[in-house]
């Protein structure tokens, strides 16, 4: 058939026309036998048929594929009309897979029966091999773009890759960071146990296709492993897992660098086509876009959390440390703090952030004029600033606070850097060591070190201000005997006791001391300038302290006495050396232990002797008020008309041995020593019942008796109510009771003396102002006193005819009495010419020996009944 046909074909000379058909053309009879193939058809599908001879194709293709071409014919001559298929040829001895596409045009005779099928086959391998890799890379890229991890990709793509390929394994291995050795990558279907053998290999100049082509960046095409140099020490491994071929393709990044490597394995000796060259070049391509992607985005995690830990890492820092650490813009907004500053605060970290340094602390601090923190103005780049505050804790305590700043430069904006330090416990210790170093433990007095500062400081004030000080030294009596018996603890708890005594016996600007063992020292500051009512002030405050610490103790649950000896030494400015101060008070504590102890004794022999007339002196004043020594003589005091309208109460001291004292001797005494209150009461009692006697008799009935009172007096909180009850007690006419009060009463307190002055005036007594003119007496606060007189004091009075400036005085004292409203009284008035000057100043009234002198009452009222006063 064959034959005929080719016959048929000569004859029509046709025969040259198919083999110039640049289209692949076979022809078949009825029965399936191809009976022409054209030149074209030779050519083209030799390789689809692996080197078979062409005439002989039916012996290539398997029975099963026979019978399926064979079906297509039918179908061509059964339908009458060109069919197309597309079949996949496992062809060659390597039984590659070809793709075909076949077309069969059915030929039939004169009586339509069928005689040929012409028909043309193409190889469409590389074709459909192009479509499957462009769908592979597709897939890639999807996969890219969908975040597949890597090796994924890498597998999937190997897989698709193979599916091409006819008996190909694909490979992917990766450079390391060091750029030395290729690690695995994705080999879905090479053997794991070559995988994991190659895995880590060193590239290098013969290592392998693919050490080989990472190191030297080249493609490394080995058709045959067993023969080929660069796998000289890899062979075995790969022979004995079957891998024949390998063509490694490098991986570059997109800067150029060998990332890894792109292996093609094959299971036989082979080299690549072209086409299938390009494939594993593009392959490459496509898998650098994924890997380098990945080498970002880990690049990219690792950055970031290298932020991260370092943010946290830092924050952890600042959190852990014990300041609290803020920053804050320009403008004093806080940008951020740590956890101490919130944990200093006894802030909740969960809680709104605070917005500024005050709210942060609870506390308004300080602002400038422009409203901006004052220390952050203060603020000098990065030396800073440093301000201690008090900050406001949660908890409502109040904190100090120790802040520092400075100013951190930044491109954008500059920030504030602010420390924060709790300096409570530092205070605390400060304030402890202070404490130890400078305070007893015991009784919590100031210790020697403090004491010789405050002495020191002392000396510095008195010679300043002129006023003496002075210096005690105390030694318990027979401690010694009370520690060796009682122990130690008692004597430490009576130590403690004598100093809350001592504590409470002296005024707030003085010190007690506690030198160590059972030895005190109190300092006076403050005393008189003169040397002797210095020492009287102290010698009062010895005695107070005697009483003080005589009183009973109890230790323990028992009673003790206890008495102290005290030596004391009067100072005045620094002209001596503090120990000289002490060991002077030393030894005249020494001269009170002699003495008999619980007693205190002064170093100066002669202030002494002094004190103690002084402290006797008070004694006797006591015991003459016990003794009714005292006697009130009255003077005098006579009006314009020469009538007498009352007298002036002189209190006089009929002493049994020193016959009678004058005031002038014991009230300035009394007035130190604390007698005057008492001498003062007995006065007024007196007084008032003086003015019930005289009320009995109508000569005397209308007379007012004035009535001195000294400024200590005035001074009891309870000198209001004295004076009320006396009158009440008595029944005087409060209006006939006058009270004396001296300019020189009027310097302290001056709004008390008022408030006390109204009261009594309210019970109708009135006030004469005394020794007026010698003080200094302010005109607005001589508007303001409920006065009724001016006394012109009696050393104006004695010169007032020779000395013109005293009776300038005279005469100034009596137009301001008339412009206030007040009565003026002349006092001293002498003699007749006096009177009559005082008059012709217009003075209201007068008072002196010309009239009488101060008398007894009964002797007063006979004066005044029986000679005419001296008019
Ligand atoms: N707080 C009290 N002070 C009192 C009281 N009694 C008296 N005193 C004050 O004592 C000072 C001395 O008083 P005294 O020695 O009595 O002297 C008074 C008069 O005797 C004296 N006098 C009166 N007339 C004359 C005179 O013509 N010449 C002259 N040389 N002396 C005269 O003056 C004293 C009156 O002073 P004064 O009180 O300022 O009017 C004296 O300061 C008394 O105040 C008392 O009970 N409490």
């Amino acid at each position: 058939m064959p034959d005929k046909f080719l016959r048929t074909l000569q004859q029509h000379d046709l025969i040259r026309l198919l083999e110039g058909v640049p289209v692949p053309l076979f022809v078949k009879d009825a029965q399936g036998h191809v009976v022409y193939v054209n030149q074209c058809w030779r050519e083209s599908m030799a390789p689809a048929l692996g080197g078979a001879p062409t005439d002989r194709v039916g012996d290539i293709l398997s029975e099963e594929q026979l019978v399926f071409f064979h079906r297509r014919d039918l179908e061509a001559f059964g339908t009458g009309s060109a069919v197309t298929h597309e079949d996949v040829l496992q062809v060659g001895y390597q039984h590659d897979a070809r793709h075909t596409l076949t077309t069969l045009v059915p030929l039939f005779d004169n009586q339509a029966q069928p005689q040929f099928i012409v028909g043309s086959t193409v190889d469409i391998t590389e074709q459909r091999q192009l479509q499957q890799q462009n769908a592979a890379e597709r897939g890639l890229l999807e996969m890219l773009a969908s975040d597949v991890p890597l090796q994924d990709i890498m597998s999937e793509f190997i897989l698709r890759y193979e599916a091409i390929f006819t008996g190909v394994m694909g490979s992917v291995l990766l450079m390391d960071e060091e750029g030395k050795h290729l690690r695995h990558g994705a080999a879905p279907n090479l053997p794991i146990e070559y995988c994991k053998a190659i895995d880590g290999g060193a590239i290098g100049p013969s290592a392998g296709s693919c050490g080989t082509a990472a190191f030297t960046g080249k493609e490394v095409l080995v058709s045959d492993i067993a023969n080929d140099p660069l796998w000289a020490a890899y062979k075995e491994l790969a022979l004995s897992h079957g891998l024949r071929a390998c063509w490694s393709v490098p991986i570059r990044s997109t800067k150029g660098k060998v990332i890894g490597t792109f292996a093609n394995y094959y299971g036989v000796a082979r080299i690549p086509s072209d086409s299938e060259l390009q494939s594993a070049r593009r392959s490459a391509y496509l898998l650098s876009l994924a890997i380098e992607n990945d080498l970002n985005d880990r690049q990219i995690r690792q950055d970031r959390q290298a932020i991260e830990e370092a943010g946290l890492y830092r924050q952890a820092i600042l959190d852990s440390m014990v300041d609290g650490l803020v920053t804050l813009d320009l403008n004093g907004r806080i940008h951020t703090f740590n956890n101490a500053a919130c944990r200093m605060m006894g802030r909740d970290p969960e809680a709104p952030r605070p917005q500024t340094l005050s709210e942060l602390l609870g506390t308004q601090l300080p602002l400038n004029a422009q409203g901006h923190l004052e220390l952050l103005s203060t603020v000098d780049g990065i030396e800073g600033a440093s301000a201690e505050v008090t900050g406001r804790h949660a908890n409502g305590a109040i904190r100090p606070i120790s802040v520092s700043a400075s100013r951190i430069p930044h491109t954008e904006h500059d920030t504030f850097v602010v420390t924060l330090r709790d300096i409570t416990q530092q205070r605390q210790d400060e304030e402890e060591i202070r404490r130890l170093a400078f305070y007893d433990p015991l009784t919590g007095l100031p210790n020697r070190r403090l004491l010789m500062d405050r002495v020191r400081q002392a000396m510095v004030n008195s010679a300043r201000l002129g006023q003496h000080g002075a210096l005690m030294f105390l030694d318990l009596d027979h401690f010694k005997l009370l520690n060796d018996t009682l122990g130690h603890d008692v004597g430490d708890e009576l130590l403690q006791q004598v100093a809350y005594r001592l504590r409470n016996c002296v005024r707030e600007g003085d010190s007690v001391a506690r030198l160590g063992g059972d030895e005190f020292v109190v300092l006076l500051e403050g005393l008189s300038e003169n040397r002797t009512e210095a020492a009287n002030q102290a010698e009062v405050v010895a005695h107070k302290i005697l009483d003080a610490l005589a009183l009973p103790y109890s230790l323990r649950g028992h009673g003790y006495n206890s008495t102290p000896s005290i030596g004391i030494v009067v100072f005045m400015e620094d002209h001596e050396t503090m120990d000289d101060l002490l060991k002077k008070a030393d030894v005249a504590m020494y001269q009170a232990k002699a003495a008999g102890r619980n007693t205190a004794r002064f170093f100066d022999p002669v202030m002494q002797a002094a004190v103690t007339t002084h402290a006797e002196l008070a004694k006797e004043i006591r015991l003459g008020l016990q003794r009714h020594e005292f006697v009130l003589h009255y003077q005098v005091q006579i009006d314009g008309q020469g009538r007498c309208t009352g007298a002036e109460a002189l209190v006089r001291w009929n002493h049994r041995v020193r016959g009678l004292v004058s005031p002038a001797h014991f009230i300035p005494l009394a007035e130190e020593t604390g007698m005057i209150l008492p001498l003062g009461e007995w006065v007024m009692e007196s007084a008032c019942q003086q003015l019930v006697e005289w009320s009995r008799n109508p000569m005397t009935a209308h007379w007012t008796l004035a009535v001195n009172v000294s400024a200590s007096q005035l001074a009891q909180p309870e000198f209001v109510a004295s004076v009320r009850e006396a009158l009440q007690r008595s029944g005087a006419p409060a209006g006939q009771l006058k009270l004396e009060l001296t300019e020189s009463m009027l310097v302290d307190d001056v709004e008390d003396i008022i408030v006390k002055m109204m009261a009594i005036k309210e019970l109708g007594v009135s006030f004469s102002l005394d020794d007026f003119g010698t003080g200094y007496s302010s005109l607005s606060y001589l508007k303001r006193l409920p006065l009724s007189q001016l006394k012109i004091d009696q050393s104006f009075v004695r010169d007032v005819l020779t000395d013109p400036s005293d009776a300038v005085i005279a005469r100034t004292v009596v137009a301001l009495g008339q412009s206030l409203g007040l009565t003026v009284i002349a006092e001293g008035v002498e003699t007749a010419e006096q009177r009559d000057a005082l008059a012709a100043m217009q003075c209201d009234a007068f008072q002196g020996y010309y009239f009488g002198r101060p008398a007894p009452a009964d002797a007063l009222i006979l004066s005044a009944g029986t000679q005419n006063l001296n008019l």
